[in-house]
């Protein structure tokens, strides 16, 4: 799904009107009919409800809630803020119109000096103060107001997006003057900010209303933001030829694990697996020896020279792709060991945990790395690399920044794993879970894109679809072993059933 700018929707906005012929009212009832249909079935008209309508559109989806809310029974509180008694939009105006045509008594205009109700955690808000049309960030009463309602302990439905947040860009708003949503209702679009963890505590849940915006706008409008759900995966995976053998499935290598630090050896191999590499070599400390082969007794293990540590990745064989990086430790000969592949190596490489450790350690070695490589580093590992940020939208823009720079892909994990490329453009993933936040998860991430550069997927497709399975696979695992009890090798074993969800 595309992720487009506030700027974009508007245009896509314009020409579903212009074009296709819906009015503007009719979108705003679309809107307002979804908020309502949410609301109805989820409280009862008992419940004390609040709409804080702004002057603009989102006003005007705020105010036709009311009247809908209205019809179903409920008795809502509206206050609409109309300065001078002249700033509604026209179709604010009109849903204003609409509503007091009802013979609705409970509006409360606010023309100059505004008297709040008190909130309590009884209260259902619905907060259609700003949508889009914000133009810089809250100031004054409407800051005030946001913070009231953000303290409360009210329940909060916003309208588009909580007011006071940007769709786009944040580093100018300070959260605490923006109204904290606990549920997001989003036009059409999910936003930008959504996926940034700067703005989780005020977008809350968030969730998308179709209201039938123009197809042909959508499908012609570039963007650089995608939110990657089923259907990309499945569109990108392809099935196998029933007269194939292991030898069109690639052969993928791994270097992996050290003496006290073979598990994570063993789950990138898993992963590899069971994401369907022909063939896959692991590449380790000689004591990983009877670990390795009794755990995964389908790869071939290659022993370093050293005991304890890898010691040399000159090893190649014949292998179509390599894996570089879990639990190999921060030992100097492995250090050395992967300076010489970085510098060596021309094709892609998969670089993951202790090796991205080593890059931090010396920086110089990212004028080296092999363009479309991909490096998969969690914010702390991203950080030690490319300097301190202070919010994962500065995080993002540096990442940006440094994927184009040095041609590589960056796969920056979180709740909303971003998969950034030289080109800029970036791709949020949708599927996870908290059980996934457990130690050998991201050595199973390391195992599956490997395997699927490996069996000749490009960069671009292995990263994002990888990523996309491997949270299917935490999905599935967790829902047997629950949030708590799953592991990072329950995450592996459920692989092959995440690809195979994604296909049917
Ligand atoms: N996406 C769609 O296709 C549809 C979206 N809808 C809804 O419409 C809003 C956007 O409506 P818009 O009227 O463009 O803008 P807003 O309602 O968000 O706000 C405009 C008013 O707010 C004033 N404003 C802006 N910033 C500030 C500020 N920092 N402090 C005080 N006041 C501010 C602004 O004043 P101006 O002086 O700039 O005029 C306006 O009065 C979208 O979010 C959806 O909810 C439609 O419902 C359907 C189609
Ligand atoms: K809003």
């Amino acid at each position: 799904m595309k992720i487009f700018s506030t700027e974009n929707i508007r245009k896509i906005d314009r020409v579903t009107i212009e074009e296709e012929g819906v009015s503007s009212q009719e979108l705003i009832r679309r809107v307002a009919e979804a908020v309502t249909s949410e609301i109805v079935a989820h409280w009862s008209p008992s419940t004390p409800v609040v709409i804080f309508a702004g002057s603009g559109n989102n006003g005007a989806d705020a105010l036709v809630v009311g009247r809908m809310l209205l019809e179903a029974g409920f008795y809502p509180r509206i206050l609409l803020f109309n300065f001078h008694g002249d700033s509604l939009s026209r179709d604010c105006r009109q849903a204003k119109h609409d509503l007091l045509a009802t013979g609705y008594q409970g509006l409360v205009e606010i023309i100059d000096r505004a008297e709040l109700p008190t909130l309590t955690p009884e209260h259902l808000v619905v907060d259609g103060l700003f949508g889009s049309g914000l133009r810089e960030p809250l100031e004054g009463g409407f800051m005030m107001l946001a913070r009231v309602i953000s303290e409360s302990g009210a329940t909060v439905i916003s309208i588009d997006v909580p007011s006071g947040m940007f769709g786009d860009w944040n580093a100018r708003v300070i959260g605490r003057n923006v109204v904290h949503a606990n549920l997001t209702i989003a036009v059409q679009f999910p936003r930008l900010a959504f996926f940034l963890s700067d703005n989780a505590d005020l977008v809350g849940r968030w969730k998308v209303i179709d209201i039938g915006l123009s197809e042909r706008a959508i499908l012609n409008t570039p963007t650089k933001y995608f939110y990657v759900e089923r259907d990309e995966v499945s569109a990108v995976l392809k099935s196998r030829k029933p007269f194939s053998s292991k030898a069109d499935y690639g052969h993928a290598l791994l270097f992996s694990g050290c003496y006290g630090m073979t598990g994570a050896a063993v789950m990138a191999a898993r992963g590899a697996l069971r994401s369907g590499v022909g063939k896959l070599t692991v590449h380790s400390a000689r004591a990983a020896f009877p670990v390795l082969q009794g755990q995964v007794p389908e790869a071939l293990f290659s022993p370093d020279r050293q005991d304890y540590v890898i010691s040399d990745m000159s090893a190649r064989f014949n292998c179509s792709a390599i894996g570089v990086g879990p639990g190999i430790g921060t030992n100097d000969a492995t250090r050395g060991a992967l300076e010489t592949l970085i510098k060596s190596y021309k094709r892609p490489l998969v670089i993951d945990a202790d090796a991205l450790n080593a890059i931090a350690q010396n920086q110089s070695l990212l004028d080296h790395i092999a363009p479309g490589s991909i490096l998969t580093p969690h914010a702390g590992e991203f950080d030690r690399i490319f300097g301190a940020q202070t919010s994962a939208e500065g995080r993002l823009l540096k990442a940006i920044e440094v994927s184009h720079r040095y041609k590589i892909l960056i796969v920056l994990k979180g709740h909303y794993t971003a998969t950034v490329r030289p080109d800029g453009k970036v791709f949020f993933n949708s599927s996870g879970t908290p059980a996934m936040a457990t130690a050998g998860s991201g050595d199973v991430l390391t195992g599956i894109i490997t395997s699927l550069l490996a069996q000749g997927y490009k960069p671009e497709s292995a990263s994002v679809a990888g990523v996309y399975i491997h949270g299917l696979a935490g999905e599935i695992a967790a829902d047997t072993h629950g949030e708590y009890g799953t592991t990072g090798m329950d995450i592996a074993d459920a692989v092959g059933r995440a690809i195979k969800v994604i296909m049917e």
